[in-house]
This record gives C-alpha cells, sequence and structure tokens, in this order.
C-alpha cells in the first residue's frame, strides 16, 4: 500500500505543518503536527484540562466504538522549545493518507503547556522519530509509520514541504515527479531517536563551497535551521546591519534586507535555500525588524534542519533495515 496526505503551514510565516489525521470509529478529524523529531502520537481531547484547550478540535474516546484504554500507561513529552504535555494511553484506528493502523496507540493529553493551549491550529503532534525516542511508561508504544510500515510497498516516507503553500507527505511511495535531478542518500545515525546526518558542507551566496562534516537532524518540527556560530556569522556578515539580538533571542537584521542564499551539501549534491526563506519574519507584527530563519545551534547541542531547509528539498525517510535520508532539489 502506499498514500499521500496534503500538509499545510499554519499560517503565512510556515511556523508549522499540519496533517489531516482520523482517529477513531466513527472518524473524528484532528489536525496534527507531523514531527519527524520526536516520536509520540499524542491529541488534544475530551481527557484536556478544559481551561487548556482553547479552539483546538478534540479526540473524545468515548465516543469511539474502537477504542481502548492502555492500562497502567502514561506519557509524558517535553519539546525543544520547552513546551510540554503528558496524559494517558488509548489504542484505536487512524487513518492518515488513506493508510490505516487499525490498533495505533493514541496518547490522550490531560495537561499541555501555554504554547500548546495558545496553538489553536495544532491539535496535537504525530511523532516519525524512531521508537527509542517514544515517551510511554512502562513501555514505549510504537509509532504510527512503525505500524503501517510492514504494509508500505516500500518503508519509506517523504517529505515535500513549501513556503506559503499546501506540500505533502507520501506513505510507501517516492514519486519523482515532485523533485528535480537524482536523489542523493546518505546514511542516518539512529542514535538517540532523531533522523541523525552528516551534511557535506555548506555555501554562502556566490562564495565557494566550504566542504567540512555539518552533522545534524532533519526535523519538520522545527521552524527554523540552526547550525554552528561559525557558520551562522559568517552568513549573517554578509548581511549589514545584521546583529545577535539579547532582546530577540537571535539573528536580527532590517526585513528590507536581500539575504544570500544558503547551500547544504548532501553527499556530492547541494540543496540552496533562497534567501528569501531565511528573511524569515517580523520580530512582531508589523515591525520593520526580522528574525533570521537561520540562527545558531550552540545553546541546542545539536544543528537543526528545520522547515526552513527541509522546504527546500524533497526528502525521502528511508526506514528500512538500513536507514538512510534522500535528497533532491525541487
Ligand atoms: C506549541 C509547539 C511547541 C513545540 C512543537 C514542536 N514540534 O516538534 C518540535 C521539534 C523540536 C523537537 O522537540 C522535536 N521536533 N517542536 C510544536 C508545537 F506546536
Amino acid at each position: 500500500t502506499s498514500g499521500s496526505v496534503a500538509t499545510s503551514p499554519i499560517d503565512s510565516s510556515d511556523d508549522a505543518y499540519s496533517i489531516p489525521v482520523s482517529i477513531g470509529t466513527p472518524a473524528q478529524v484532528l489536525n496534527l503536527d507531523l514531527d519527524t523529531g520526536s516520536s509520540d502520537l499524542w491529541v488534544f481531547s475530551s481527557l484536556t484540562t478544559a481551561s487548556e484547550v482553547n479552539g483546538q478540535n478534540i479526540y473524545t474516546p468515548s465516543k469511539s466504538s474502537t477504542s481502548k484504554l492502555v492500562s497502567g500507561a502514561t506519557w509524558k513529552v517535553k519539546y525543544g522549545d520547552e513546551s510540554t504535555s503528558s496524559g494517558v494511553v488509548y489504542t484505536d484506528k487512524v487513518t492518515v493518507g488513506g493508510i490505516t493502523a487499525s490498533s495505533q496507540a493514541v496518547e490522550v493529553a490531560k495537561t499541555v503547556s501555554a504554547s500548546f493551549t495558545s496553538n489553536s491550529d495544532i491539535d496535537g503532534l504525530i511523532g516519525m522519530g524512531f521508537d527509542s525516542l517514544n515517551s510511554a511508561k512502562p513501555s514505549a508504544v510504537p509509532t504510527f509509520f512503525d505500524n503501517i510500515i510492514g504494509n508500505l510497498d516500500s518503508p519509506v516516507f517523504t517529505a515535500d514541504l513549501k513556503h506559503n503553500k499546501a506540500g505533502s507527505y507520501d506513505f510507501g511511495v517516492i514519486d519523482s515527479s515532485k523533485y528535480t535531478g537524482s536523489l542523493t542518500y546518505v546514511a542516518v545515525d539512529t542514535d538517540p531517536g532523531y533522523w541523525k546526518f552528516t551534511s557535506s558542507g555548506y555555501g554562502i551566496g556566490s562564495a565557494a563551497f566550504k566542504s567540512t562534516s555539518v552533522v545534524g537532524i532533519a526535523d519538520t518540527g522545527t521552524t527554523l535551521l540552526y547550525l554552528d556560530t561559525a557558520i551562522v556569522k559568517a552568513y549573517y556578515a554578509t548581511v549589514s546591519g545584521a546583529s545577535n539580538s539579547a532582546t530577540y533571542g537571535g539573528w536580527v537584521f532590517k526585513c528590507s534586507a536581500t539575504l544570500p542564499n544558503f547551500v547544504f551539501g548532501v553527499g556530492s549534491a547541494k540543496i540552496t535555500i533562497p534567501g528569501s526563506y531565511i528573511n524569515y519574519s517580523p520580530v512582531t507584527t508589523g515591525s520593520s525588524t526580522c528574525f533570521g530563519g537561520l540562527q545558531d545551534s550552540t545553546d541546542i547541542g545539536i544543528n537543526i534542519f528545520g522547515d526552513v531547509a527541509l522546504k527546500a528539498a524533497f526528502v525521502v525517510f528511508d526506514g528500512s533495515d538500513t536507514p538512510r535520508l534522500g535528497w533532491a532539489s525541487k
């Protein structure tokens, strides 16, 4: 089997991308953030503290004839931005892009932190990282990808994110109409559970490409691109007036600035991120100061190829016995 689901940016800044996910019988459709950087499928629910729900769609297990409580199971997640959620676990039928996992662990939130409450466009997350990252106790539960991989024509899913428009996630198939040229594959280190790979270098604008190993994760749930200080400094050195602002917590510049393209290497291939993607968004609505789509990864401890990078490429997440990432321009 194979399938495809449209994914849309939740706002004009492409802060996150959501997909419709059907849960239960009859179907309850929630808009979930597909996150290759985590491995819990969790949802706002009828069990979520009422004051912490603000416009989200909720999953009500009691209204589903196929829901089952997983007795004694709990979960708790914390994301890179320190946001959190936690709760209990049900199993139910889950369908994404026409592909069904008949008994998917659905982690039902009893509580969520303020940044989830204030984000009415996200009804939860669907983690597509490796099972080692799953937070369920006393034992981890499989991801949706893990539950369907055996039924897929090919053990892969692909990401085709776009700037300010709908893209797609495909399952079980590599649609060659979605990219140009050829795919270049790189090895994935699944420890501790991210899609972690080594980029072969970078280029800033028309400057010479710098061949150097840059280890990072392909993370659809992170908005921006986070790289080593030296690379980030070299990039913004080409942007007059750019500064690393304590006030805004990162590199900012005049919104009127023209930013150079940023190239990252994957093997012998090169992915070009248009400078316009790095002129990310005003620091506050209407401000003439803009926040960069490329930021410093020092405080994170790992480099993250988030949506700013991913939306410049077509990416194959290959979950075969030797996991790997395929990259192509588009
Ligand atoms: C309100 C909100 C907060 C965080 C996230 C979030 N989703 O994925 C990620 C990244 C960081 C890393 O933790 C795993 N992938 N962060 C989504 C939200 F809607």
